[in-house]
């Protein structure tokens, strides 16, 4: 379905409409219990227990962490050639993998989480899960209102965890590497910020939260790049949808990529220009981090470590691309094939 009526019908999934449609793998990999596959009550249950961790106010204990990470990585950028689609995968391997795990940005640990990490996303593997303890467990396990009944078991804490794991880490990646190549060179609002602080050489949680203009540059770029090109959805019931008749158990998928070139809505839709978001759109017509009960639980963290990577670069560094190739990547998630590579300098 290519229509923005269409994608009323199928994210909002009234009555129990739609269910998500995973691919076979994916719930091999995922498990049985996870918040993908769930639906209804326990759909709501789960979502409800990890909105704490990732509200913004959850976000907050990990935001000094993701600050040094992003200058660490930056600080090792200049002088070489830098593909950053592999950076990008690294960063934001290492931010999910302090908050859920704990894990510190180097170590064996950390060696050890990356290379079962790998083999995740393709197959299946063990991780060093170390959960229990961890704040981001705590958050879970309070929000669950520490009735032990009500709590959730293990399997469901690890096929959860897994999830967004595997949900988080791709989607931020490709969005942080689409964003360095449409961004070019626009430092302007970043260089303010900088230039009107007042003492201290970072970025404070105040300053991220005041960047209209990167979180345009972000949509446009979500717009643009469509990460997730096409959202699938398996018929709980028979349904009528734009005239076709879809008889329970098929799949519908919505092509978003079409969606997000709709020249009524975006006119020049080739053309990348954040200030497309200045006014609010029609409905349904940005699906970025999709929308109703399915929406992405993760649009906080992602534009939090996507905005902070986003403001050293600009204020410090200066790049340059080495190729001019817009080809993506044959893959769910899309990236851009030759991993996008520069040169850096620092300013
Ligand atoms: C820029 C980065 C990201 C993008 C573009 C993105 C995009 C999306 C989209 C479009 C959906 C809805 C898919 C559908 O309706 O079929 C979604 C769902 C989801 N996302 Fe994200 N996401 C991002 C980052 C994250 C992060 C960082 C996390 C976790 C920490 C995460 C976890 C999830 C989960 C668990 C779901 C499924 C929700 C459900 O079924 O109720 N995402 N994401």
């Amino acid at each position: 379905m290519t229509e923005r009526e269409a994608s009323k019908i199928l994210l909002t999934g009234k009555d129990g409409m739609v269910s998500l449609n995973l691919f076979y793998t994916g719930m091999q990999v995922l498990g049985p219990t996870n918040l993908l596959q769930t639906t209804r009550e326990m759909h709501k249950r789960l979502r409800r227990l990890i909105a704490e961790p990732l509200s913004l106010d959850g976000l907050k204990n990990y935001f000094q962490f993701i600050n040094m990470l992003a200058i660490q990585t930056l600080d090792q950028w200049p002088g070489r050639t830098v593909f950053v689609l592999e950076e990008a995968s690294t960063f934001t391997l290492k931010v999910i993998g302090n908050m859920i795990m704990s894990l510190e940005p180097t170590g064996e640990e950390q060696e050890k989480f990356r290379a079962n990490f790998k083999i995740i996303s393709s197959s299946f593997a063990s991780l060093p899960f170390k959960i229990p303890g961890t704040a981001f467990y705590r958050g879970i396990q309070a929000a669950d209102g520490g009735d032990d009944e009500n709590k959730l078991t293990d399997t469901q804490l690890k096929d959860n965890i897994l999830t967004l794991l595997v949900a988080g880490h791709d989607t931020t990646t490709a969005a942080l590497t689409w964003i360095m190549k449409f961004l070019g060179e626009n430092p302007e609002e970043h260089r303010q910020i900088q230039a009107n602080r007042k003492d201290g050489e970072y970025l404070t949680w105040s300053e991220l939260n005041k960047m209209p203009y990167t979180t345009k540059v972000i949509s446009e770029t979500l717009r643009r790049a469509t990460i997730l090109p096409w959202f699938s959805r398996k018929a709980a019931q028979d349904f009528e949808i734009d005239g076709y008749k879809i008889k329970k158990g098929w799949s519908v998928n919505l092509d978003v990529v079409s969606i997000h070139h709709d020249p009524e809505v975006f006119p020049d839709p080739e053309k990348f220009d954040p200030s497309r978001f200045d006014e609010p759109l029609k409905p349904f017509s940005f699906l970025g981090f999709g929308s109703g009960p399915r929406m992405c639980p993760g649009i906080n963290l992602a534009k939090l470590e996507i905005s902070i990577f986003i403001h050293y670069l600009v204020c410090r560094y200066k790049w340059r691309a080495l190729e001019k190739d817009d080809s993506g990547q044959p893959t769910l998630v899309r990236m851009p094939k030759n991993k996008y590579p520069i040169v850096v300098e620092s300013l």
